[in-house]
């Protein structure tokens, strides 16, 4: 991998001091229940706390982007925010282009329809039409190798199957901008190393690219960027190798 040079390219997502809250929920002893109570009910007993705390973050076209850090630290909730399924209490997101998520296993896809229906159900939520569906529907089945069970209904699935469909879908909807959080680690090495193969290719193709993972050797091989959050809070953020030595400060 080259030196890492800033880039230059247009901002396709611009990130505004973004915070996130969520409530911390505690099972509360029965006194502090009670002196609530006698309170008058006044106070919150349900502390909150920020997943994101002002993150501020421009992605540019092209780039190919590694969201670290240790568990905890806010990459799912960042990635989630950015894909749009959940929404910030502060701040703001700009996105320029059609997303795709690869975020949870399995999200967007209807336990009770098979393979195949699925495929419609899905491409239509990632914006395609029914004939760009049709279309690219042999290639999206052949990607996913699981031609024998495209008929099965989701639910007898495994988990790499899952993935292994939702991946070729979202390929084939020709994003912009492609989200992929640790899913890939659900696949087999062969399909992991197809989706990483053809991941590679989207960013040829000048698609920008925002990874989450854990796997710090596979994105060093991947991304030329690395932000690395702490308590929500960017700590990092330049060459892939300096994010990965922040947190593999031993070598
Ligand atoms: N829906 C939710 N409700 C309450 N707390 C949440 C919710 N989602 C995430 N959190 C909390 O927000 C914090 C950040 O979670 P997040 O999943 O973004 O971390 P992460 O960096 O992706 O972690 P990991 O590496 O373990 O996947 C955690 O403390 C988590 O418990």
């Amino acid at each position: 991998m080259p030196p890492y040079v800033p880039s230059t390219e247009p901002v396709v997502i611009k990130i505004d001091n973004l915070v996130k809250r969520f409530v911390l929920r505690h099972t509360r002893s029965m006194k502090e229940a009670f002196v609530w109570l006698l309170k008058g009910r006044k106070g919150d007993l349900s502390e909150k706390f920020n997943a994101l705390d002002g993150v501020s973050l421009d992605i540019h076209e092209g780039e190919r982007v590694a969201l670290l850090g240790l568990n905890g630290s806010g990459k799912s909730t960042l990635l989630k925010l950015i894909s749009g399924v959940m929404h910030g209490d502060q701040g703001e997101i700009l996105a320029r282009g059609r997303i795709a998520g690869l975020i949870e296993v399995g999200a967007g896809f209807h336990p009770d329809l098979t393979g195949r229906d699925n495929v419609y159900l899905n491409g239509a939520i990632l914006g395609m039409t029914k004939s760009e569906i049709d279309e690219n529907f042999d290639s999206i089945v052949e990607f996913s190798e699981i031609e024998q069970f495209i008929d099965t209904e989701v639910k007898f699935y495994s988990s790499g199957m899952y993935l292994r469909l939702a991946f070729a879908v979202a390929v084939h909807t020709d994003p912009e901008i492609f989200l992929v959080d640790e899913i890939l680690a659900v696949g087999d090495e062969p399909f992991q190393k197809k989706c990483i193969k053809k991941i590679k290719e989207l960013s040829q193709r000048g698609k920008t690219l925002i990874v989450v993972s854990h796997d710090l050797d596979m994105v060093k091989r991947l991304c030329e960027r690395g932000v690395v959050l702490e308590n929500g809070k960017i700590v990092e953020d330049g060459d892939i190798r300096d994010a990965v030595s922040h947190l593999r400060p031993d070598g």
